[in-house]
């Protein structure tokens, strides 16, 4: 894999053997979020800092605990530091801010350890495992299936298809997978496998209606990669269809069912900042991560960066407001240089601006190939959410994979012309609600599991997201390429056969 640090092409050789090659969650992307991590970690002491010297703590006077949400050692920043400070034994306060920092900086290594090598469980004897079957040896499959299914004991990834048997093959002996089928039929022959009860579809955007329809036509439940297809039609389709089989699906937005995320829909719905007047969302990674022949840059595979990033951008608005797009007011594009196609209708970046009732206004960007600043200066990952309220605003840093890192900074007004601000940072890697099971270690990908496996078993899950939730996604999605001027994806021509 090669990334671009300064200009220069750097390849790096993948040795972790859970993680596929070419992966943007291989240890390659990982080494480089430590790199951009460690520059927000910074950012953070900072922050901490001046979260100290608000309660006077520098200045040597007492400090006032605040309780937030626990961060990666189990308390919260602030509660350790609390805890240490309020011991009045003398110590230098600055040595307890150390202690934070590193212990902050290890949770952030453990994480990004156990998301790799999370810990193995035996499977169930009281509850049958749910045989789950995967359809593409696809790349992000051990990331968002193989790893978190380690650790339950209700599931089983027992089948993978591919289009090459060798692929197949490699891919199930590499991740422990009793059957591989492959071949042109190899996909149809996974679907007629009575064993498989589940089905996890990351085939690229443009297939997933097809092979989802198929999926469901078959009796199996369906985790479907996002976004859920390339148009909302699609999206109803498989959903209605869903329902009339009383099957489950789940588009796998993974991040929305991490208790950070769980956290700032607390925070913003309990009008402790007022009513939301702006909301932004930014996901982009530099130039040199994904290559020009990926899927994502292929128009008839349902590519572009809208597709790919923005369905995150677009689903974080829609949920962080509680309400629908009424309008996309502008959405500028920046093309895709594509060989094969002209113009090019994929965008590798887009930018758009929007509106929501109640006068609410949105941003949203994404790009899959962010350029260099000045032609020299690589970009940083974005990963950023921000709201601002009447009463103050909110960041949350890195939304969309706060398993291994994020950061929720609540500033509240305290004076009426907003000068004055109460600032508190949270961190929250394990469930806050007694309800909920999770782990500090536990990936957005393992809280989805959880939650798909509760629905199939007819348990409750700890939190869900709707097909009406999913049409709409789509819908908002639609909205922003027809006003870019690019039009939407091609839908799919497959028919369900009628019996
Ligand atoms: N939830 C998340 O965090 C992420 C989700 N995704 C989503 O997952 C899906 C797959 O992404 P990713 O794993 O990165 O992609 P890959 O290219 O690695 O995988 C796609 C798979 O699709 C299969 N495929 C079938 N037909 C084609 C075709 N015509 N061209 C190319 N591939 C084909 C291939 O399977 P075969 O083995 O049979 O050749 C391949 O393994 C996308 O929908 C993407 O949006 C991606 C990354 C992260
Ligand atoms: O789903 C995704 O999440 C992470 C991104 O880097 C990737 O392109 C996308 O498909």
């Amino acid at each position: 894999m090669a990334y671009e640090v300064f200009g220069v092409r750097v390849c790096l050789k993948s040795k972790n053997a859970d993680t596929a090659d070419g992966s943007v969650f291989s240890p390659q992307f990982c080494v480089a979020s430590l790199a951009c991590e460690t520059v927000i970690l910074v950012i953070n002491c900072l922050d901490m800092i001046s979260v100290l010297e608000e309660y006077g703590v520098v200045c040597g006077g007492r400090l006032r605990v605040h309780s937030a949400g626990p961060c990666a050692y189990g308390g919260s920043a602030q509660d350790i530091l609390g805890e240490a400070c309020n011991r009045g034994d003398g110590r230098s306060e600055y040595l307890y801010l150390f202690t934070v920092i590193m212990a902050s900086f290890l949770g952030f290594l453990k994480r990004i350890r156990a998301l790799n090598n999370p810990p193995r469980v035996p499977l169930s004897t009281e509850s049958a495992p749910i045989k789950f079957g995967i359809l593409g040896a696809a790349n992000i499959a051990p990331v968002a299936l193989i790893l978190p299914a380690r650790s339950h004991a209700e599931v089983e990834v027992y089948a993978v298809a591919a289009r090459d048997l060798a692929k197949a093959q490699a891919f199930a002996a590499k991740h422990g997978i009793e059957k591989a089928y492959g071949g042109p039929t190899a996909y149809q022959q996974l679907l007629d496998d009575p064993r498989v009860a589940a089905v996890y579809n990351p085939l690229p955007n443009g297939l997933h209606y097809e092979w989802t329809m198929k999926a469901l036509s078959a009796g199996k439940h369906v985790l479907l990669e996002k976004p859920s297809s390339d148009t909302a039609a699609e999206t109803r389709e498989m959903f209605e269809y869903a329902e009339q089989k009383g099957l489950v699906l789940l588009e796998a937005f993974h991040y929305r069912f991490h208790p950070a995320v769980q956290r700032v829909k607390e925070i913003l719905s309990s009008g402790e900042l007022g009513a939301i007047k702006h909301v932004e969302a930014r996901m982009a990674i530099p130039r040199g991560f994904i290559k020009d022949d990926d899927i994502r840059f292929n128009y008839e595979l349902g590519g572009g960066a809208m597709m790919d990033m923005g369905c995150y951008t677009m689903d974080c608005l829609r949920y962080m407001t509680g309400s629908e797009p009424t309008s996309v007011t502008s959405a500028k594009p920046d093309l895709f240089p594509s060989k094969t196609q002209s113009p090019s209708l994929v965008d590798q970046g887009m930018t758009a601006e929007l509106t929501f009732p109640n006068d609410v206004t949105g941003s949203l960007f994404c790009h899959l190939r962010h350029p260099p600043s000045y032609y020299i200066i690589p970009k940083m990952p974005e990963f950023l959410f921000e709201a601002e309220c009447e009463g103050g605003e909110l960041k949350f840093f890195i939304f969309a994979l706060p398993n291994i890192y994020h950061y929720i900074e609540v500033s509240t007004k305290t004076s009426k012309d907003g000068q004055e601000r109460k600032k508190r940072v949270e961190k929250v890697y394990k469930p806050t609600q007694e309800d909920w099971s999770g782990e500090d270690w536990w990936s957005t990908y393992r809280y989805q599991l959880e939650a798909f496996v509760n629905k199939v078993k007819g348990r409750k899950p700890q939190t869900w997201i709707t097909g009406d939730d999913a049409v709409a996604n789509m819908g908002g999605i639609e909205k922003v390429y027809e006003k870019s001027g690019l039009g939407l994806r091609p839908a799919s021509e497959f028919k369900l056969p009628v019996l």
